[in-house]
């Protein structure tokens, strides 16, 4: 049976240093970041995802954003290799996790640049954003990685925020959701619905019709329900000042037979 296991990243001590980069910095209150993440890592349980915590990584600021680290597709891991220099140190508990749970694992190498983040995968088509993270020879990884077990990747220019996912995901049906002053190309993802608000563009698929999304897209929320879809909502509003968003707390495998 199709696995429902997530992996999550209790956040560290040192929460309020990480990386800002599209936005102004705002004052993080780790207590209150702590909270929501254990709130978070409910929503997830209680609609039946097994949550898995990889061991800390107290020394990175960035750490909790545990999707930035890796790409599962099918049942290959690749490891990623971050833009962002600081964050080096999270990949190796990450690649633990992800072998201990039978993963083939593989990695992105020097001169390449991968987050998590900037990967959205729709069915076998796997979107990879190029940006201020990932560049040009992790794109060619990806696609050397992943091709082969039948991907078809994509890549898309982002300029304008973090990470490809902090502008876009994709509903159940493979609609690819966005909020177009964040994307650069609305025109290259096919199926498209634009949502009025940048953090409403950021879903979890839950199972069945129930979309994981923040509190802070409540005209979204209405969208989505509008829809058909049953909006689960979380406050992330400390992760959200760090450039964070409900996709990024979390790694899904859903393509593990255990
Ligand atoms: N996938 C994501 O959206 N990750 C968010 C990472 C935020 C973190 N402060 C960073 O700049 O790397």
């Amino acid at each position: 049976m199709p696995s429902k296991k997530a992996l999550v990243r209790r956040p560290s001590p040192r929460l309020a240093e990480g990386l800002v980069t599209h936005i102004e910095r705002e004052k993080v209150d780790v207590d209150l970041a702590v909270e929501q993440w254990e709130a978070y890592g409910e929503a997830l349980r209680e609609h039946g995802w097994e949550t898995i915590e990889v061991e800390p990584a107290d020394d990175c600021p960035d750490s909790v954003f545990v999707e930035d680290a890796v790409v599962v597709y099918k049942n290959v891991a690749l490891i990623a290799r971050p833009g962002a220099e600081s964050r080096r140190g999270e990949t190796a508990g990450v690649e633990e996790a992800v072998a201990a749970l039978g993963c083939s694992v593989n990695w992105v190498w020097e001169p390449g640049t991968l987050e998590g983040g900037d990967v959205l995968k729709v069915g076998d088509t796997v979107f990879v954003g190029r940006g201020g993270r990932t560049n040009a020879a992790g794109v060619q990884q990806l696609r050397a990685a992943f091709e082969p077990l039948g991907a078809r990747v994509v890549s898309v220019p982002v300029s304008k925020v973090l990470h490809l996912k902090s502008a876009v995901t994709a509903l159940p049906d493979g609609t690819v959701v966005g909020h177009i002053p964040k994307m650069d190309m609305p025109s290259l993802f096919g199926r498209f619905l634009p949502v009025p608000e940048e953090s409403g563009s950021h879903v979890v698929l839950l199972g069945a019709d129930k979309l994981l999304m923040a509190a802070s897209a409540p005209k979204t929320a209405e969208l989505y329900s509008s829809l058909g879809y049953e909006p689960v909502v979380v406050d992330i509003s400390e992760f959200e000042k760090l450039e964070g968003c409900v996709t990024c707390l979390s790694v899904r495998l859903r393509e593990l037979y255990a």
